[in-house]
């Protein structure tokens, strides 16, 4: 079956564009924090086993959250322990203070992320703190991962808009970008938490971004809420963006954005950059498979669009 799928590296690829596109999943941290049933711990350790198979290059794997926020999430230091480490894959996790640093590393995380907003407003809601106060609390895990030599990724929420204050100044997006790769994140990961951008507030935000912030360490993580995910990726890369955040199966939503679904799906990502001749590494196929364990898992559809026409049709045209 793996080679119906050869066809969509034939065209040739397309100009301007990165020849490889890093992927980062985020479904079984993102994708599974919004499940209302509390997925069992062995199943997430399955995904993340499967999805380390695939050629994803990095994998989020939980959030060293409070368990009173985010119930779902409770068993982070088991999954953490119970995974089967790949070469080369990362395997990132959240951590949104230095208590959830140092659980994380006790766990045996090599990689965390810090997770901020360019909203007021939603920062209090998910956090608990004004972008101020989490910007002092990134430093404090910038500093410690400095000294033990683990590199910390950084998310800037509502980059497209907010679900408490609607419209989000890319200026502000580029502000609070600018401070996370100061403290030194890595990567920025712009995020459409809502999902409610469109290429056109996409690339007026990437151009603000873009005067701060290096192209090579910008990321973008969006939810397909409105539709409009693969197209906002698509603007970005024609940017030069390199680096995309997605979820396998569309799986996901922020539990403190009410009415955001999931992100966009790993497997749609996947199809579109093969259609483009950009490499990711990624076999799409055993994506599509550990897709439908995580579906099946949850009794639930994939949101894939791919998925599902390879579902119903037996094959990609
Ligand atoms: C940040 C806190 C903890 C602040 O929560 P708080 O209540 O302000 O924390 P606190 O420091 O006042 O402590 C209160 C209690 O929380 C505990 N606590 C304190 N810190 C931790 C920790 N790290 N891990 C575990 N427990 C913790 C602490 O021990 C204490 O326990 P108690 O004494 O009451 O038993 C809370 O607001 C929280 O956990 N929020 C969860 C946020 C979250 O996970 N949101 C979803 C992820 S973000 C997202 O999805 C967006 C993203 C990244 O995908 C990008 C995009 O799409 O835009």
């Amino acid at each position: 079956m793996r080679g119906q799928y050869s066809f969509l590296f034939q065209e040739s690829q397309a100009s301007g564009l990165p020849e490889y596109i890093k992927i980062v999943e985020v479904g079984p941290r993102d994708g599974l924090q919004n499940e209302k049933v509390i997925v069992p711990t062995d199943i997430k350790i399955e995904l993340i086993n499967r999805l380390s198979k695939t050629g994803l290059p990095a994998i989020e794997v939980t959030s060293f959250v409070s368990s009173k926020w985010v119930p779902q999430m409770a068993d982070h230091k088991e999954v953490m322990r119970g995974i089967e480490r790949h070469p080369g894959v990362q395997y990132p996790v959240l951590t949104p203070n230095l208590q959830g640093f140092h659980s994380a590393i006790a766990a045996g995380a090599t990689e965390v992320s810090v997770f901020g907003a360019a909203s007021e407003s939603f920062s209090k809601m998910n956090i608990n703190c004004s972008i101020e106060e989490s910007i002092e609390k990134f430093e404090e895990i910038a500093k410690s991962a400095r000294n033990m030599d683990i590199p910390v990724r950084g998310y800037v929420s509502c980059a497209l808009g907010c679900p408490y204050e609607g419209n989000i100044i890319p200026a502000k997006v580029a502000e609070v970008s600018k401070r996370l790769y100061s403290m030194g994140c890595y990567e920025i990961s712009l995020g459409d938490t809502v999902g409610v951008g469109t290429p056109g507030s996409m690339k007026r935000m990437l151009e603000a971004v873009m005067k701060e912030i290096p192209l090579s360490a910008l990321a973008v993580h969006c939810h397909d809420t409105y539709g409009q995910a693969l197209a906002n990726i698509l603007t970005a890369i024609q940017m030069g963006v390199a680096v995309v955040d997605s979820s396998v199966a569309g799986l996901g939503g922020c539990p403190y954005a009410k009415g955001a679904t999931g992100n966009v799906a790993t497997e749609d990502v996947i199809y579109m950059l093969n259609g483009l001749g950009i490499n990711t590494g990624v076999n799409l196929y055993t994506v599509m498979e550990t897709g439908n364990f995580i579906c099946t898992a949850l009794n639930k559809k994939t949101n894939s669009k791919v998925a599902q026409a390879s579902f119903n049709t037996g094959t990609i045209h």
